[in-house]
Parts: C-alpha cells; structure tokens; sequence
C-alpha cells in the first residue's frame, strides 16, 4: 500500500491533494444537497421565505454534476503521469538485472507481463479506490448522522447489507487476484500462436506445412480456457452484487413504508420524509461507493504486489560497484568450470580448464550441443558458472563491474539482433558512443564487407532495415528495405567490429550465412582486425580456424583436445576426424 501510494506521490504530489480535495468535496455535496431539499420542502409547507435555500440548492446541484467530472479528468490525469514513472522504474530495474536467469524463468516472465500491466495501473487504482472509499465514508458518515436524528433502527438493517456487500467485495477481489494470477500461462500460450499466425518470420512455414489451422485451434482452446476462468469470475461477482441490490432494495423499501406511515401518523414532515428517502439512499451508496472502492483497493493492492516484486528484485548476479575493467595483459582463464542451466538440467560445462591468451587468436569447435555458446555467455558474464571460476588476468569475473567488463568485449552471437532501425544505428547499438560519428559507422561496416551494400540502399545507412514502419510518404527514410540473411551477418559483425577499442573479440559463426567469396573476403579482413588482438572465434567451418594460434575442441562439455591445427590434424583425434570429413565432402 506505502509502495504504491509513494509511487503516485512520486509521480505528481499537486496532483493528489487536488483529487484528495474533490473526493472530500464529492462527498459533501449530496448531503449538503439532501438537507437542502428537506429545508426547501420544509419552507414551501410552512409558506416562509425559500429563495436563499433554493439558491443554495441550485449550487449544491451544479456542484453535484460538476465534481465528477472534474475527478474523472484529474484522475486521467494522475493516471497517465503513474504510468510514466511505473514505467521509468520498471524497465530501469530490468535493465539493473545484467543476467539472463530471470529472464528465462517462465514465473518471472509471467509476473513481468503482470507488472508490465499493473504496474502503470496499480497506482491510480489504489489511490482513486482508497480516496473512492474515504468518499464513501463521508457520504456515509453524513447520512448516517441523519438517519440517526430520524430513526436510529433503521440503520441497523442498511448497516448490516453493507457488512455483508464488503465481506463479498474482500472475497470478489481475492478471486479476481488469483484468476488474474493463474492466466498467465494461458496467455502467454494464446499469445505466442496468435504470433505465430501473423509474424513475417514464421509465415513461410506455417504456409507450407499447412500449419495455420493447427496453431489456429490451439490458440482457440488457451482462449477458450481462459475466458471459462472469466466467466467463473463474472457468474460469481453477478451473484455477489445481484445479492447486495436486493438486500439494499428490501431495506430501502421497508424504510419507505416506515418513512410514510409515519408522515400519516404526524410524526415526520414532508421535508423529513424526502429527507429519509435520500439518506436511505446516500447510506447505500455511500456503502456500495466504499464497498466497491474497498474491493477494488484490495484486488490492485494484490496485483501490484507483482510490480513491486520486479522493481525490487535487484540484480540477479552478485554486483559489483561500478568501475572499469582494466585491458587485458596475460590472458582469461576457465579453471574447472561447470555450468547448468537450472538446478534440474543437465550439466553442459564439466570441469572445463581452459587459457585464451591475451594478443593471440583461439578458435572453439566441436559437436553441436557441446557447450560452444554457453561458454561464450559465461565470458560475457550473463551467468556464473556454477562451479568453477574465469579468470580476468587472474580476478575473478565475479569481482569485477559487469558494465566495465562487457564494455572489454565485443562478440557477435549465433543468435545476434536483426533490429528494426535505420542501417547506421543497426551497427552503431554495437558502440552507443559511436551513434553520432559515422565515419567510424562506415568504417566497421566496411571491415566486414557491408559498406557497398548499405551505401546502395535507397537512403544509404539511413535506410529503416524493415517494412514494418513504412510510411506512404515518398523519400521518406523510414519506408525500409529487407536485407538478406548473409547481409544481416555482415551488418551483425560490423557492429561488434565497431567497439574496435575491445580486449576480447569473440564471434560466435560469424559467417555460417555467407556465401564462399564473401567468408573468404570477411574472414581475410578479421586476420588483419585480429592481429594481435585477442580474440575467440567459434565455428563449424573448419577451414576458417585453420590459421588460429590455438584450435580447442569442445566435446560434451569438456575440452577434448587443443592445439594448433597441424599438431591436431596430426593428434588424429575429434578435430581431425572432423576436418577430414568437411575436406572429403568438399573434395567428393
Ligand atoms: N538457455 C538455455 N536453457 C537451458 N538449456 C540450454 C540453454 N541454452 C543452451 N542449452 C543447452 O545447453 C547445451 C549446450 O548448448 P550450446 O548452445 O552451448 O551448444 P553449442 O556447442 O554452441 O551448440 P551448436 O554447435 O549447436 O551451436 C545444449 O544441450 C542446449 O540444449
């Protein structure tokens, strides 16, 4: 509750007290106007003077159908600035978590589309509930006060549909908590084949294999799923509040008799009458605007408890202070690593010992799944290794700034980012320093052979690398273009080329997508860049390892030979029983 009243204070404190303001001032009016009727039939029965009170009247009228809408913009309002600052502090507690552990847990992913959600929303809901109820209160607190004066009996049956509405609403609101909860997965699923249906990426093979009927009907169960949960929910709040109408109809309508009956017996005035009437109503909905306010108070404080999990988490690797990282000298060390990715996963990295020397070349090859490309994230420290230690000129990755260390590497993945900007800022996310020069832009481009390539696109590097924000406007920069795979390849490497002020070089098959001529011409021209640098490449293309000062075989996550690629050809071991067999193939 503190967490998210703070974050509405944070995000604008004027603002708050205004509407604090208008829910004390939207409470008032009813029952200023309440009395105010009464004191108007009371004069007009007793022929004195009623200009003054009708005045008033008109007022308390004016203001009864102006406050809420005035609440309802200043509510806007809050909410747009909550989901600002929501925001603002959401992705930047993501952006404080250097890992990817969490990322990888379908828990966390399913509480962060939930704080994602309600987040922004939390806020506003908790405020406009609590400052809804506190409205809800006073209205209730003025009525009560007069149904006190004309008959306190009658509040015992209004007080008791009320008790009996929260008890309800508490209950309506846990339930709509958990549901909420509990879709996760559904949606999650929902989600991923209604993508599957319409994205670009997907849509060759969902045409081909006929796939779109099958994804189809799958989405169409998690819905179907889901929007059972809902309408469990909707039958049960239809009951809940169905009830609570009634029970407040049949003491409305018990006090109504009562009310008149006692006119007939010269007990009450006219005015009074009306003025029963109206604080049979105002208790009730004074009750239900604090009943439902309440409800939803609970319901967003328990959702925003999703929020509050994600901002706080912290980071999800021990932190260190931040700093720079000073160059590397002797060289990284993998001492004994061993690595998994979960506690109930197979080991990937088993006891591997390995040295990269600093100003030399390695190359990493072996089988598919022997742990080439976890080893490359645990040099990127995105995990640490759960045994074992890597070694940074003999300190521990784990006692180093994160920050610093990475700003030490420059690596293409398998798997790197084909992202939907303009050409020069595809390569320039390499080295944010870098985004306004595009001399050296150019220049990473041209040391992995795209420079010709993009300088050819319809508004050269400025050109947007996707149709997906095409514009009907002519010369427009953002009308894009698509590259080909091996295109993307080269504009990937150019940006790690680009941080050419990096220690560590490490290309994860950086040229699987190119064609023979264009590996040749790129691997000739990362030679040069990597001379006396340091660097790890990792490839199934044995030929481009062949001049590596050091070829380290991986094999089910443990180093199963090393040496340069005469003493292991000669070794007649796994890297020259592979190399033979790419030779052969190439040569039959
Ligand atoms: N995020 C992950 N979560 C769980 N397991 C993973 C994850 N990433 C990889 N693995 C598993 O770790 C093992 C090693 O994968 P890795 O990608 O490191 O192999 P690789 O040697 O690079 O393979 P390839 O030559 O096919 O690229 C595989 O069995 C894979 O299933």
């Amino acid at each position: 509750m503190i967490a998210a009243l703070e974050l509405a204070w944070a995000s604008g404190r004027a603002r708050l007290l205004l509407r604090m303001a208008l829910a004390v001032l939207g409470s008032a009016v009813p029952v200023a106007a309440a009395w105010l009727t009464k004191d108007v039939l009371d004069r007009v029965a007793a022929d004195r003077p009623v200009l003054a009170s009708a005045l008033l009247l008109a007022v308390a009228g004016g203001a009864a159908a102006l406050v809420p809408q005035v609440i309802q913009y200043v509510e806007a309002e809050a909410q747009r600035a909550v989901d600002l600052t929501a925001r603002e502090r959401l992705y930047g507690a993501l952006a404080r978590m250097p890992g990817l552990r969490r990322l990888e847990d379908p828990r966390f992913h399913d509480r962060l589309s939930l704080a994602a959600e309600t987040g922004p929303t939390g806020p506003s809901e908790v405020v406009g509930g609590a400052l809804g109820a506190a409205q809800g209160l006073l209205m209730l607190g003025g009525f009560v006060g007069t149904l006190v004066v004309l008959n306190a009996w009658m509040l015992v049956p209004v007080l008791l549909a009320g008790a009996v509405a929260l008890h309800g609403q508490f209950r309506l609101g846990r339930f709509r908590a958990r549901l909420h909860g509990g879709l996760g997965h559904a949606l999650r699923r929902e989600f991923f084949y209604a993508q599957l249906l319409t994205s670009l990426s997907a849509a060759k093979e969902v045409r081909l294999f006929g796939l779109g009927g099958l994804f189809g009907a799958r989405m169409l169960t998690e819905l179907r799923w889901s929007n059972a949960q809902r309408r469990r929910m909707d039958r049960r709040e239809l009951l809940v509040q169905a009830g609570h109408g009634l029970l407040g109809s049949v003491v409305a309508g018990a006090g109504l008799v009562w009310a008149v009956g006692a006119a007939r017996a010269g007990r009450l005035t006219v005015g009074d009458v009306s003025m029963f009437v109206a604080a049979v109503a105002g208790v009730q909905a004074g009750l239900t605007v604090m009943v439902s306010s309440l409800g939803r108070t609970q319901e967003a404080l328990l959702l925003f408890g999703h929020y509050r999990h994600v901002v706080t988490a912290g980071p999800d690797l021990p932190a260190v202070a931040e700093g720079e990282v000073p160059p590397l000298r002797h060289g990284i060390e993998l001492r004994d690593v061993w690595f998994r990715y979960g506690e109930d996963l197979p080991w990937v990295l088993r006891g591997v010992n390995l040295t990269i020397p600093a100003g030399a070349a390695t190359a990493l090859v072996g089988p598919n799944g022997g742990g080439k490309s976890t080893l490359v994230k645990l040099l990127c420290r995105f995990y640490d290794p759960t045994r074992g230690a890597i070694l940074w000129d003999g300190t521990d990755l784990r006692e180093l700034p994160v920050a610093g260390l990475r700003r030490r590497i420059g690596t293409v993945f398998q798997d790197f980012m084909a992202y939907e900007l303009s050409a020069a800022e595809n390569i320039a996310v390499g080295d944010p320093d870098a985004r306004e020069d595009r001399a050296r832009i150019v220049a990473a481009a041209r040391r992995a052979g795209c420079d010709r390539a993009l300088a050819a696109l319809p508004w050269g590097y400025d050109t947007v690398l996707s149709r997906a924000f095409e514009s009907a406007e002519q010369d427009d920069p953002g009308s894009g273009v698509l590259l080909s795979g091996g295109q993307w390849q080269r504009v990937a490497l150019a940006r790690a080329l680009l941080r050419d002020r990096a220690d560590l070089l490490i290309l994860d098959e950086p040229s699987s997508g190119l064609d023979a001529e264009a590996e040749a011409e790129v691997h000739r021209g990362l030679r040069e860049h990597r001379a006396g640098r340091t660097s790890l490449l990792v490839s199934h293309r044995l030929s481009t390892v062949r001049d590596a000062d050091a070829i380290v075989a991986l094999e089910e996550g443990a180093v199963a030979e090393r040496g340069t690629h005469d003493a292991l050809l000669r070794a007649g071991g796994l890297y020259a029983r592979l190399f033979t067999l790419q030779a052969t193939g190439y040569r039959d």
